[in-house]
């Protein structure tokens, strides 16, 4: 299936889709997404992996989140989502599948199949079992010690697997793993006796000599010099700048003990490695010098020769190694067994197999081990093919589609056909060496060996004199390493299957296993031959590219449709782009997929199976992912506006129901208040004082404002049952009662409470014999003046300006104050005072009827109120003013109470006014006293 993806990307994710197939564009498209630090391309759902040969941040929590349970096109590119696709394969069809990984050494396979183990680690036992987490931590320390024993600096590769290996991973139905089991194939044992300039042994010979303690070191009779010894020291400085052996030792020690190896065991392990070590040291003995042999029923001992005897011994220490890393490969199988790994093993259980092997190789001579991985590889390539084959025809069928895989058939004929020559079987080709040259066509290449050594590798020979010695070791372990020593000289000997039939089985049933599982495939590609993360080397990647057959991958994907997706998915991923599938399509899904292929004019370009539709070329798809890129702009907006509105309205909700809760909660308190004053107040209107004296509880602060509103209401109403006793008519009098007495109260004791204020007294005839010409005067004066009302009205004493007494009548209307002489009908004296010239009132605390109208302009009114009924009218006239100022000028009457003396203006002059009292009949009279005045006001009889 085509890969396609979201998000940021360079060049094409799937070479599927490569607009044209050609090796440079191929290639341009590989460099391109390198450069960029892409370093995982599908060819469908192969994963084509660059080393990226530096700590690339990939593989992190955050990524295992991202590709768990995805489909492979739904994000960039990735190894997860291969080794994602491969789990889900396995749980959900409960299918044994398989991860092929292959590419030339250094190319990151190793690192690859860590990565897989380390997602499929991080997706199971969600539940956290202990004995699935432990299963799981001797997966990885499997590693470690198969690294340690079986991995070498080559020259290509610091730490280079030197063997093929297959694993196995056993799941239990809930997709836990469980167990494993491991296969080894051709570990290069020449490794043990030669290196070649610039390489190492096997790691574990260094990590013993750099690693051990000195005490071990010494028990074993070694020294930490690695250059004294021939088997470790071919290559030259054997140090590598990321190779760090002291620190391996300890890991793997610890890696060796952690999983499970039994310390005695561990030790004879590392005497081995002595022994080898030792071996070439050493100087030559029986064993080493003579075989035994059986002729003619009889035991002889044969002399060898030197190099019959240094290659018995080479022979003996390879020997040793590779039952050594094979002992321990089982013993890891042991430890790993599900059946024995403590975890329930019951019924049904399926695996992952993970395959690390060695891609093609092509040197310049090529022998028997090039061969071997040569025909292996040629194997997998011919298992692809069919199984690509068999999973195509498969789903055509299943899709009702019509079988139209012309290339697909080629491809597969091809493999079979013959593919083997010499120079017998073509004389005129001189590049062949007769006798010793074979060619073979592998399907990535034609590739010449030479049978120079063939014999001896295939044969692999070990005489049995060194397998009987081992088998009479002291040492259990070693002993069971040689179980074929037990046989007798005499005894007949079978003869041993050659290596090159062993490694052929291994492969056939390798494939056989492979071929019942579902298979997914990586590639891996070397950028470069100097582990630089940088550089891009065209023809070494070229050459992979070849040599994986890279471009028949493609081609074969190609064959027929380049894309196929389930109809749901397709409407999914591709509804935006029209107008009747945005955002949902009415009707069935296969309708939508053909409206929106109709929307793009590609119906010749489709054709639909049963679940999926099927598309031939990469264009088409180009065209509805292009289309779908100009459109996600458009939809992400309105998704924010969605989002955004929708949040905007969760907010608005909270706020209101914020306000409603604080709303309620504010009436829930103010009516708990409110009952409380209920309950204080109820019973108030039967008290005497109307509750003037019930205490207010303290309010909440909100509710401050209605408190005070409240107390004033309640005085109103207090008022209001005060006064409702008093007739209508008598009101006005009341009010100006309550201005007075809030003025006077408690400072002049006689201000006439309790007599009824009639204000206009001139105009009563008990008062004034001349009423009619008062009020024809003040009829007069209102016409002329505009007045609208007398407010008050008497005879007063007034003192004149040559300080003698003169008697007039005051008149206090709304506008103006009138001083009218009675004696000539009540004429005005002068014009009226308008009231907007009176800046205060000053009387005293007595009972005399002295009043000073205080005006600006220098000469205040200095009266005394006067009439024959002797009445106290100054309380009445205070409130008057009171009342007038505060209706018509808004401010509150400037009121002095003094006592006995009062301070005025007259003629400019501050004077005093001094209240006497003096036995008088003539009622009060001003004098002068000094530069002040007095009244003289007759004592209380
Ligand atoms: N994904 C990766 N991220 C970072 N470094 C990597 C990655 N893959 C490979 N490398 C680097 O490349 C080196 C070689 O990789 P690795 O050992 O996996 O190659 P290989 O294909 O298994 O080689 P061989 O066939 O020789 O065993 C690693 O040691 C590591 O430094």
């Amino acid at each position: 299936m085509a890969a396609i993806h979201e998000g940021p990307e360079f060049g094409i994710g799937d070479f599927v889709l490569l607009p044209e197939l050609t090796l440079d564009a191929f290639m341009q498209n590989l460099k391109n997404r390198f450069e960029k630090g892409r370093i995982y391309t599908y060819i469908g759902e192969v994963v084509v992996s660059v080393n990226p040969y530096r700590q690339v941040d990939l593989y992190g929590k955050n990524y295992v989140d991202q590709y768990r349970g995805r489909e492979i096109y739904e994000r960039p590119p990735h190894i997860f989502a291969l080794a994602d696709s491969a789990y889900k394969t396995m749980k959900r069809q409960s299918k044994d599948t398989c991860i092929v990984i292959s590419g030339e050494s250094g190319s990151g396979k190793t690192e690859a199949s860590k990565i897989i183990m380390r997602y499929i680690a991080a997706v199971t036992n969600v539940s956290g079992q202990r004995e699935v987490e432990r299963v799981k931590d001797v997966l990885i320390l499997t590693n470690v010690i198969l690294e340690a024993f079986g991995n070498a600096k080559t020259n290509r590769n610091d730490n280079s697997s030197r063997f093929g290996k297959y694993m196995d991973i056993n799941f239990d139905f809930k997709g836990d793993p469980i167990g494993g089991h491991i296969n080894n194939y051709l570990l290069e044992k020449s490794r043990v006796v030669f290196q070649q300039t610039g390489e190492r042994n096997f790691h574990s010979f260094y990590q013993l000599l750099v690693g051990a303690p000195e005490d071990r070191l010494s028990q074993m009779g070694l020294t930490r010099d690695t250059t004294l010894y021939h088997y470790v020291n071919q290559g030259g400085d054997p140090k590598a700048a990321m190779i760090d052996d002291r620190g391996d030792y300890k890991s793997v020690v610890a890696a060796l003990k952690n999983s499970g190896f039994d310390p005695k065991d561990i030790e004879t392990l590392w005497n081995v490695i002595a022994a080898v070590l030792h071996l070439r040291q050493m100087h030559l003995e029986r064993t080493l010098l003579s075989r035994v042999i059986a002729a003619g029923g009889q035991v002889v001992e044969k002399g060898l020769n030197v190099s019959e005897a240094l290659y018995a011994r080479d022979a003996f220490a390879k020997a040793i190694y590779n039952r050594m890393f094979t002992w321990i490969v089982g013993r890891i199988n042991e430890l790993i067994d599900p059946k024995h790994s403590g975890v329930r093993y019951a019924g049904k259980n399926t695996v992952i197999g993970v395959l690390d092997i060695y891609g093609f190789e092509i040197f310049d001579n090529n022998s028997f081990e090039q061969f071997c991985i040569n025909y292996c590889n040629e194997k997998l390539q011919q298992l692809f093919i069919e199984l690509v084959l068999k999973q195509e025809q498969e789903e055509y069928m299943k899709e009702g589609i019509e079988w139209q895989h012309m290339f697909l058939d080629a491809m597969a004929q091809k493999l079979k056909s013959e593919r083997f020559t010499c120079r017998k079987l073509a004389p005129a080709d001189k590049s062949l060496e007769h006798n010793r040259d074979f060619r073979i066509m592998h399907y990535a290449g034609d590739v010449t060996y030479s049978v120079v050594g063939f014999i001896d590798k295939n044969k692999d020979m070990l005489f049995m004199d060194f397998k009987r010695l081992l088998f009479n070791s002291s040492n259990n372990l070693i002993k069971s390493m040689w179980p074929e020593g037990k046989q007798l000289v005499t005894e007949t000997t079978k003869r041993p299957t050659t290596a090159g039939t062993d490694f052929k089985n291994s492969i056939i049933a390798l494939v056989e296993n492979l071929a019942s599982k579902t298979p997914f495939y990586v590639r891996c590609i070397k950028p470069n031959e100097i582990k630089s993360p940088v550089q891009f080397n065209d023809t070494r990647c070229k050459h992979q590219v070849m040599y994986l057959g890279l471009l028949e991958n493609v081609r074969v994907r190609r064959a027929g449709f380049a894309y196929r997706m389930a109809y749901d998915r397709f409407l999914h991923r591709y509804k935006c782009i029209a107008r009747d599938t945005w955002p949902n399509f009415r009707g069935n899904v296969v309708d939508g997929v053909k409206y929106l292929v109709n929307s793009q004019n590609c119906g010749q370009d489709v054709k639909y199976g049963r679940s999926k539709i099927f598309i031939r070329s990469p264009q088409t798809i180009f065209a509805f992912e292009e289309a779908r890129d100009r459109k996600i702009p458009g939809i992400v907006l309105f998704l924010q506006k969605m989002v955004r509105g929708a949040l905007a309205r969760k907010k608005a909700r909270q706020l209101r129901a914020m306000y409603l809760i604080m709303g309620c909660f504010k009436r829930y308190k103010m009516r708990n208040y409110i009952l409380m004053i209920v309950e204080r107040f109820r019973n108030v209107r039967q008290t005497r004082d109307f509750g003037k004296n019930v205490q207010w509880p303290s309010p909440p602060a909100v509710l401050q404002g209605l408190v005070d509103m409240l107390k004033k209401v309640h005085s109103r109403w207090r008022a209001h049952m005060i006064l409702r006793k008093i007739p209508k008519e008598e009101r006005p009098q009341w009010h100006l009662k309550v201005l007075a007495g809030d003025l006077l109260m408690r400072r002049r004791p006689e201000w006439g409470l309790k007599r009824k204020w009639e204000g206009n007294y001139l105009a009563q005839t008990r008062e004034n014999s001349s009423t009619a010409d008062f009020v024809s005067q003040i009829n007069l004066l209102k016409s002329k003046d505009g007045f609208t009302k007398v407010l008050f009205s008497s005879f007063v004493r007034k003192a004149n300006k040559h300080n003698k007494t003169a008697e007039r009548a005051i008149v206090f209307t709304d506008k103006f104050i009138y001083k009218l002489d009675h004696k000539k009908h009540f004429k005005a004296m002068q014009k009226g005072i308008p009231f907007t010239n009176v800046t205060g009132v000053s009387i005293t605390q007595g009972s005399d009827q002295l009043i000073v109208v205080h005006l600006s302009g220098g000469n205040d009114l200095v009266l005394c109120l006067y009439s024959h009924v002797n009445e106290e009218r100054i309380g009445e006239l205070v409130g008057i003013l009171a009342n007038l100022i505060n209706r018509q000028y808004s401010r509150d009457l400037k009121l002095r109470v003094e006592n006995g003396r009062i301070g005025c203006m007259l003629g400019d002059k501050s004077r005093s006014v001094i209240v006497r009292q003096m036995a008088t009949n003539n009622g009060p009279v001003f004098r002068k006293e000094g530069s002040d005045l007095s009244l003289l006001i007759p004592s209380p009889s």
